[in-house]
């Protein structure tokens, strides 16, 4: 019976903001970094997680994890994966006193995600297969009882749960034999960011196109005449038959939104991404509704399940970004997943992190197999940085996710990589 003795957390940084790599109009010089956690057994299987902050306070996080040691260390997996729901249940209200630094959102909930999809990982190597197909060949059954639907119930109850993933049971293997083959697809950031020069953007557009990509997204939300500049050369490169995305991140009040939006909309974008505050629900129905036929978009920072089932049922997005490291680990994923079906809202995961795309991965292949059964506006996001630093990198081949067959999540990284990006004791940092 496999055993988890001890967590250890890293404080894991890479210096992204000297290239401006993932830069936008709110973050203007991001340092991707991840609170990284080993769990160890005591039959030598490693369990891996990370959560992804953008560089200062990620010792805070690593201090969450710290905090949130004593409820993992000394736990058996069989009994955590006998009941999943149960144990994620436990784990977020189980210690009222760090709850109260939630609940369910900011440092403790990033934490818990670090130590959750730990977990996964780790039940996925121990049955050898890859977290989305230890997902896909569950019954619905076994699927609901890893959920807590606390708080969403009134959206979504188990029995629904059952019947909606009951519903595409009958496809599974066809879909995922077609995913094998042609993988899934995927828009790329990496050509947007707002620090770029103009020029580099082209070159990279340019780059991309050749590559296979056939969407795109762009930073928005700095200066307006800059805005248009840069969609005027990605169109210049990328053709109008090809999709744009535009992201704001968070940098505009709703009416400003709406004016700024009306000034872009002659470039055709598929959608506006976190036009406003990522709490204004509200906000978001509103400028759906003013924006129409610009879609909306929003997840990154969507703290958790109650908050998008509101957005949900606002009818506030058309697109919904949920992250993998800011809901608090897969099961609560899996919820938002069930939830998004359930309003027929396409599922499209943020990828813009270190680590994101190698989780986002398993996410949508799942959801495709044996959620939603569609890819009907479903395309999973893919930046093209760090992903040298993973033992299981992500794969992409004319612009589709390549399906990853090693066994776990896929997010563990290389020693050396550990130890060169370690803050701030590692070599990437003594300047
Ligand atoms: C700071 C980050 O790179 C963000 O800009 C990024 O996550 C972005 O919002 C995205 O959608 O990928
Ligand atoms: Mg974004």
């Amino acid at each position: 019976m496999t055993t988890i003795t001890t967590l250890n957390v890293q404080d894991i940084r890479f210096p992204t903001s000297r290239s401006l790599d993932g830069s936008d109009a709110m973050n203007a010089a991001p340092d991707y970094s991840a609170t990284y956690v080993t769990l160890a057994t005591d039959d030598g299987i490693e369990g891996h997680g990370l959560t992804f902050t953008i560089g200062r306070g990620n010792e805070i996080c690593v201090a969450a994890v710290e905090s949130l040691k004593p409820l993992i260390e000394g736990r058996s997996l069989a009994s955590i994966t006998d009941n999943m729901g149960q144990f994620w249940r436990d784990f977020t209200t189980s210690d009222s006193q760090l709850r109260w630094l939630g609940p369910d959102k900011g440092v403790i909930h990033l934490a818990t995600a670090a130590i959750v999809n730990a977990v996964w990982d780790l039940w996925a190597k121990a049955e050898g297969k890859p977290v989305w197909k230890l997902l896909v060949d569950m019954s619905p059954e076994q699927l609901v009882k890893c959920l807590d639907f606390r708080f969403v119930s009134d959206a979504l109850t188990p029995q629904e749960a059952i019947a909606l993933l009951k519903r595409n049971e009958a496809g599974k293997a066809a879909r995922e034999k077609e995913m094998r083959k042609h993988g899934y697809p995927a828009y790329t950031t990496s050509a947007g960011w707002l620090g770029y020069s103009e020029d580099k953007i082209r070159r990279l557009a340019r780059e991309a196109l050749a590559e296979g990509w056939t969407h795109f997204k762009q930073k928005v939300g700095g200066n307006l005449e800059e805005d248009r500049r840069r969609a005027q050369i990605l169109r210049e490169e990328i053709g109008w038959d090809n999709p744009l995305m535009m992201d704001a991140n968070q940098m505009w009040d709703v009416d400003e939104a709406i004016a700024n939006m009306r000034q872009l909309a002659e470039f055709d974008p598929l959608w506006i991404e976190e036009p406003t505050s990522p709490d204004d629900i509200l906000g978001h129905a509103e400028i759906r509704e003013r924006l129409h036929p610009i879609g909306v978009a929003t997840g990154e920072h969507c703290h958790n399940r109650v908050m998008f089932k509101q957005l949900l049922q606002a009818g506030a997005i058309d697109y919904c970004q949920l992250d993998s490291a800011r809901l608090g680990g897969l099961n609560e994923v899996i919820v938002v997943l069930l939830l998004a079906a359930k309003f027929d809202i396409p599922v499209c995961p943020h990828g813009g992190g270190v680590g994101l795309c190698e989780y986002t991965q398993h996410i949508s292949l799942f959801d495709y197999i044996a959620v939603s059964a569609s890819l009907d506006g479903r395309i999973l996001e893919y930046v093209d940085h760090l992903h040298e630093h993973f033992l299981d990198p992500v794969v992409i081949r004319q612009g589709r996710y390549q399906v990853p067959e090693a066994p776990g999540y896929s997010i563990a990284m290389h020693d050396d990589s550990l130890a060169d990006h370690r803050y701030p004791d590692g070599k990437a940092w003594q300047l």
